[in-house]
């Protein structure tokens, strides 16, 4: 285990070389005595600043910006050059800065990947490379690695394919594993799987620097996904592998095929899940409707939507519906409709979630040949209206209206992603249900007023679970992922909610709270683990201490010299 608190570090490295380490550089901040020790004297001015001195330098530099987008490039360009400066920044300013390191602007920074790069960072492994995976693993500057974030770049937030630039998104990812879950930065790896890309932006873009070749597809990139998870399993036999904006199909076939197989889950289909579920239970709490009477409309059947579904549903069976029962009180609707048993082209993963013919023979339906979200929400008169469609504006005024007639308190989720993605904005929904949603948004909107106040909307991202299931799973080294882990962490998310105490609070806590979330989701997945016996011999009364020891905080120890 790498370690967190270490009192001093040692480092062979001076001069120059000293200062290129994003891992080890502290810029004006090496001491006087660190300067004699490692000939670092003239390279630096000679004032030596605190971290807090550097810390508002840099906050000043950013602010200063004009565009989202410059200050995500700044901020990129900071932590390929100081990791400890990037991370005391972002720990420290956690609400102003994750829309910047992470969504809404990490997919502006995806689609602009090949115009902004400027320094290598974690690893891209390409099909024309791909007997070389091993050696390219088996750097020693990757000995540390715990935590991997892959993705192919083909589903990347709500914008689609975008090739190599979908790196973004693993080294995002990544900047909140570290800055929420508190994994030490040498502990992370971000990787892009480059099998081609079928954006033709990228492919006729001169500048672009992913592998200029069609999308590789069926055996050959099944081939090279199994060259890829093979070779992470021999180098780091205890790695937490995470997989992030792969596309539809394979996001839950490539989970299916490898969650036996190693310590591994799917951000998308299951960490979105648990904070839908989560964000649901802490509504539910507040609307007074039992969980069990809830009825839920899903826009968007993918594997986000039917991973949501599925843990939904488990909850659900938890509070005591039969397997059946709970399935009925799913209504998913994708491109052509809603899904209905018999229908043509169902996927495996959509087939549990169909409604049965006869519970919609006597609906009122405009078209009859195409149910739409309108009619689903006219006729089955749904409770929680959730979606993942990434289609902008589909949660439209008609819908939301009709969410308001048939409930008291509509819960409405518009989860896609980045801002431009979501279904309705907050402003919309408050508008069209007299103030009376409960809502949940994915990426970050301005505050809406609400009975005279500003009320900022909760964000209702998987930012508030992946970062404490990793957390939580590698501090006991957790073999597996579970479902129960998911579940756990939806639940200890609810039990965060300040709505329990208040109906007008917020049903999350604030974005400046994540470490604190982080932490308490990493206690009871990892309690979980122990209970489903994935862990390693970690005594019970051991995991508390175990995660807090793995949390490491941005901050500098004194450099000594290693003598060779
Ligand atoms: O990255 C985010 O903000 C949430 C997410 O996983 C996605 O939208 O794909
Ligand atoms: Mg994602």
């Amino acid at each position: 285990m790498f370690d967190t608190t270490a009192a001093f570090v040692t480092t062979g490295r001076s001069g120059y070389e000293l200062l290129a380490d994003p891992q080890l550089n502290k810029g004006t901040a090496f001491s006087e005595t660190e300067r004699d020790a490692f000939d670092l004297h003239g390279l630096l001015p000679p004032n030596v600043s605190t971290l807090d001195e550097q810390v508002s330098r840099r906050l000043q530099a950013l602010r200063s910006f004009e565009t989202d987008l410059e200050r995500y490039a700044f901020l990129r360009e900071l932590q390929d050059t100081n990791e400890t400066l990037f991370y005391a920044l972002l720990v420290g300013n956690l609400e102003e800065l994750l829309p910047i390191v992470y969504t809404p602007t990490v997919g502006a920074g995806c689609q602009q990947f090949s115009r902004l790069f400027r320094k290598p960072r974690g690893l891209f492994l390409s099909i024309p490379h791909k007997a070389r995976i091993d050696r390219i693993f088996a750097q020693p500057r990757f000995d540390a690695v715990e935590a991997i974030v892959v993705t192919d770049g083909e589903r990347i937030l709500g914008l689609g394919d975008q090739g190599a630039g979908g790196m973004g998104i693993p080294i995002g990812k990544l900047a909140l594993y570290t800055g929420c879950g508190g994994l030490h930065p040498a502990t992370t790896l971000p990787i892009l799987l480059d099998v081609g890309t079928d954006n033709s932006d990228c492919l006729t873009d001169p500048l672009y620097v992913g592998w200029r070749h069609e999308r590789v597809r069926g055996q050959e990139y099944d081939d090279f996904v199994e060259a890829f998870v093979s070779a992470v399993i021999k180098r780091w036999p205890r790695v937490l592998l995470q997989w992030e904006d792969f596309a539809k199909n394979n996001a839950t076939r490539l989970l299916e095929r490898y969650r036996d197989r190693l310590c591994t889950f799917n951000d998308d289909v299951q960490g979105t899940a648990a904070v839908a579920t989560g964000t649901l239970l802490a509504a539910v709490n507040v609307t007074g409707v039992p969980l069990t009477e809830q009825r839920v409309a899903v826009l968007g059947a993918g594997s986000a939507g039917c991973g949501i579904a599925s843990l939904i549903r488990a909850a659900m069976r938890d509070a005591g519906l039969s397997e059946s029962e709970a399935t009925a009180r799913f209504y998913m609707v994708d491109r052509d409709g809603l899904l209905v048993e018999g229908m043509p082209g169902l996927t495996s993963f959509q087939l549990p979630f169909v409604q049965a013919r006869k519970a919609i023979e006597g609906w009122k339906l405009d078209h009859p040949d195409r149910i739409g979200l309108l009619d689903v929400v006219r006729n089955a008169r749904p409770t929680v209206l959730i979606g993942v469609s990434g289609q902008a504006g589909t949660f439209s005024e008609p819908v939301v209206r009709a969410m308001a007639e048939c409930n008291g308190r509509p819960i409405i989720f518009p989860l896609s992603n980045p801002t431009s993605r979501a279904e309705a904005t907050p402003v919309d929904i408050e508008a069209w249900t007299e103030g009376r949603a409960l809502i949940g948004v994915g990426s970050p909107f301005p505050p809406i007023t609400r009975g005279g106040a500003r009320f900022k909307v909760d964000q209702t991202n998987n930012s508030y679970i992946f970062p404490g299931v990793g957390l939580g799973a590698l501090a006991v080294g957790a073999s597996r992922v579970s479902d129960g882990m998911f579940m756990a962490a939806a639940k200890a998310l609810a039990s965060s909610s300040a709505a329990r105490d208040n109906p007008k609070h917020n049903l999350l806590p604030p974005v400046s709270a994540l470490r604190e979330v982080a932490a308490k989701v990493a206690f009871a997945v990892a309690i979980q683990a122990h209970q489903e016996g994935l862990t390693a011999d970690v005594p019970i009364d051991r995991i508390d201490q175990r995660i807090h020891a793995k949390i490491w905080t941005p901050r500098y120890v004194p450099y000594r010299r290693k003598m060779d």
